[in-house]
């Protein structure tokens, strides 16, 4: 017996990935980040901003190209900062709620734009200050409560009045809070804006990068007189209390790595408030320098920051890491529904086959199928057309899907494609679609020629041949039937000379008639089509159930019509294989749709899959 002793042992617990995810009290989601937006007075405005990789000033007119795709990658709430380069700015911030100003607009713009989108608003002075400070001052520079106050007060009430959903003062003015709520409360948004104050914001040397982005740093002194002092846990519960008090709806801390105390103190002295956090411009900047030195992996620390922010009690982070996230948790997810879906191609192919062997066994056993090799039979109804429903050509499903298959097909994929959110619209699926629309025209219509159905129907054995209406069957050039078209004495006098002049004499006016190629192999084009359609159908189908999370409402109506078309296919597949063709002929329709379809699934008309990191359950040390 070992020497352990029970009490020892904990690595059992969390030996697997999986139940090392069960560690976590919550998980990370798409919903809990929310984005900061600098937004400028120029319109056409695309500016990086250096010391902020990857995020840059909008001008309003670019909103629209930079948030759709990540509104459709799951991204459902903003935060905005204005950041006026042209306006006069003034001891009040005027500009701030300038009914013109970038903010206004861009929230007007926003919510008509995307509907579902969940806008916040930073509300503070210091971008439009001519003195950088985030209220107004007194003649000796301090801070002038009373009007301060109220200005922050008037400026997020026209922020809820534009359309805002949420307001977040970030100025740090005791006080405001209250006055905040009372004034959304007298302009009747009471019950329509939510409040979030920057409770315990501290005065950091975090704040850089956003005010290089903002253009919003003091021009004389500093912010330690309204931003709390880092060392300050005692005045940082106490502003938690009293916002809550005031009317906060959420309580924010700010910074957030450093302060993951003041956070776990947040949750626990407000605990039926949302606790939000910012991972501000100067932490987001640190994870992206020490990764670029090689001191971790960017992806790793920004999970590894995060999840401690959540584990310290936020439900809310505001982080300019929100599009990456949106694609690492898109990651996590597709990692988990691409095995769940993996097989609805499979699915496909079983169903098909099994509806192909069934009905080829029935039509073998009952002897329904028309022999379409036997030339004395080619032109004659089936013989069961009377009786059986589907055994007429001319039935509907025949004559308007069947006959028009590549076309539904093509149909429903485009209808899919420009339905389909923005990441699932790759080139790779659109060479998919090409390449089998290809096959399609080589086998079934065009081959520098005539169609290759055609000549393996000839090189098989296949002769062309035309019956006159006296029943005699004649035998035409091959080339007469790779024509395909009508065949009559006027249009092949020389033809119908040679090789019937008996019968030639006694033709009805105007007779004519359509040659065929007989006796060889007739591969079924109707079994290929269809099996590659469906196949192909059902790839697509897979393709959206993958993204399923992003449809909207078209897709949804896509996903549907897709849907029944497969059905359509099979049924056809099925009516096909009772009555039409030989066995044989069945099957090698069959395997050249197959076959089609499986070369359409090489890598290179496949989407480049996610990278996966797949940890090993036990490793020596213990980590991932
Ligand atoms: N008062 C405005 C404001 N709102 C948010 C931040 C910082 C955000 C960030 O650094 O990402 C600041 C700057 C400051 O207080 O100096």
């Amino acid at each position: 017996m070992s020497k352990m002793d029970i009490s020892s042992i904990l690595q059992g617990g969390y030996a697997h990935p999986l139940s090392r995810k069960w560690q976590a009290k919550r998980q990370l989601t798409k919903a809990m980040f929310m984005y900061p937006i600098f937004i400028t007075d120029d319109p056409d405005a695309s500016v990086e901003i250096p010391s902020l990789p990857g995020q840059r000033r909008w001008g309003v007119n670019k909103l629209e190209g930079f948030l759709r795709p990540l509104v459709e990658k799951g991204l459902e709430s903003v935060i905005l900062f204005g950041v006026p380069l042209t306006c006069v700015k003034d001891g009040r911030g005027t500009p701030a709620d300038d009914v013109n100003g970038p903010v206004i607009l861009a929230i007007k713009k926003l919510r008509s734009l995307f509907p579902s989108l969940y806008i916040a608003t930073d509300v503070c002075l210091c971008e439009y200050t001519d003195h950088g400070h985030c209220g107004v001052l007194h003649e000796d520079g301090t801070i002038n409560t009373e009007p301060s106050v109220d200005r922050i007060a008037e400026v997020a009430v026209n922020y809820a009045r534009a359309g805002a959903h949420c307001v977040a003062p970030s100025d740090m003015m005791d006080g405001r809070i209250k006055a905040i709520k009372r004034g959304l409360i007298d302009a009747g948004f009471g019950n329509k804006v939510t409040l979030m104050s920057y409770s315990a914001k501290f005065a950091s040397a975090l704040y850089g990068p956003f005010r290089d982005a903002a253009g919003s740093a003091p021009s004389f002194g500093d912010r330690k007189c309204y931003q709390l002092p880092p060392t300050a846990k005692g005045l940082a519960r106490r502003a938690i209390q009293r916002d809550a008090a005031e009317g906060a709806d959420i309580i924010m801390v700010k910074p957030s790595l450093p302060y993951l105390d003041i956070i776990a103190d947040a949750a626990e002295l407000t605990p039926d408030h949302p606790i939000a956090c910012y991972q501000v411009s100067g932490e987001f900047a640190m994870i992206h320098a020490g990764a670029k030195a090689g001191v971790y992996d960017l992806k790793t620390m920004a999970f590894e920051t995060t999840e401690s922010l959540v584990r310290a009690g936020a439900t809310l982070i505001l982080s300019y890491f929100t599009p990456d996230f949106l694609e690492w948790l898109w990651r996590r997810a597709f990692a988990f529904t691409s095995t769940a879906m993996a097989d609805l191609r499979l699915q496909t192919l079983i169903a098909i086959t099994t509806i192909l062997l069934l009905g080829t066994s029935y039509s073998a056993l009952y002897g329904t199928y028309l022999d379409t090799s036997n030339a004395l039979l080619t032109h004659l109804p089936h013989p069961l057309a009377k009786t059986h429903y589907f055994a007429s050509k001319s039935n509907p499903l025949n004559v308007y899907f069947i006959k028009k298959a590549w076309g539904w097909t093509s149909l429903v994929f485009i209808f899919s494609y420009l339905t389909s959110p923005a990441q699932m619209r790759t080139r790779q699926r659109l060479y998919k679609y090409l390449f089998l629309t290809g096959v399609w025209i080589v086998f079934t219509s065009w081959f520098f020629g005539p169609a290759l159905l055609d000549r393996v129907a000839v090189y098989s054995g296949g002769e062309c041949v035309y019956q006159l209406p006296d029943g005699q069957v004649q035998t035409a050039p091959v080339e007469v039937c790779y024509a395909k078209s009508a065949i009559s004495p006027q249009t092949h006098e020389h033809l119908f000379r040679e090789a019937a002049p008996q019968s030639f004499i006694g033709l009805p006016e105007g007779w004519r008639t359509v040659p065929r190629i007989r006796r060889g192999h007739d591969l079924s084009g109707h079994v290929f089509l269809l099996t590659m359609a469906t196949l192909f159908l059902a790839d697509q189908l897979r393709a959206s159930f993958k993204f399923k999370a992003w449809w909207n409402g078209l897709h949804m109506w896509a996903v549907a019509s897709n849907i029944v078309l497969i059905s359509i296919w099979l049924l056809g597949t099925y009516t096909t294989s009772v009555y039409f063709h030989s066995p044989f002929e069945k099957f090698t329709g069959y395997l050249l749709g197959v076959a089609s379809f499986v070369l359409s699934q090489l890598p290179f008309f496949s989407q480049s899959s996610p990278r996966q990191t797949t940890s090993r359950p036990q490793q020596a040390d213990g980590r991932e």
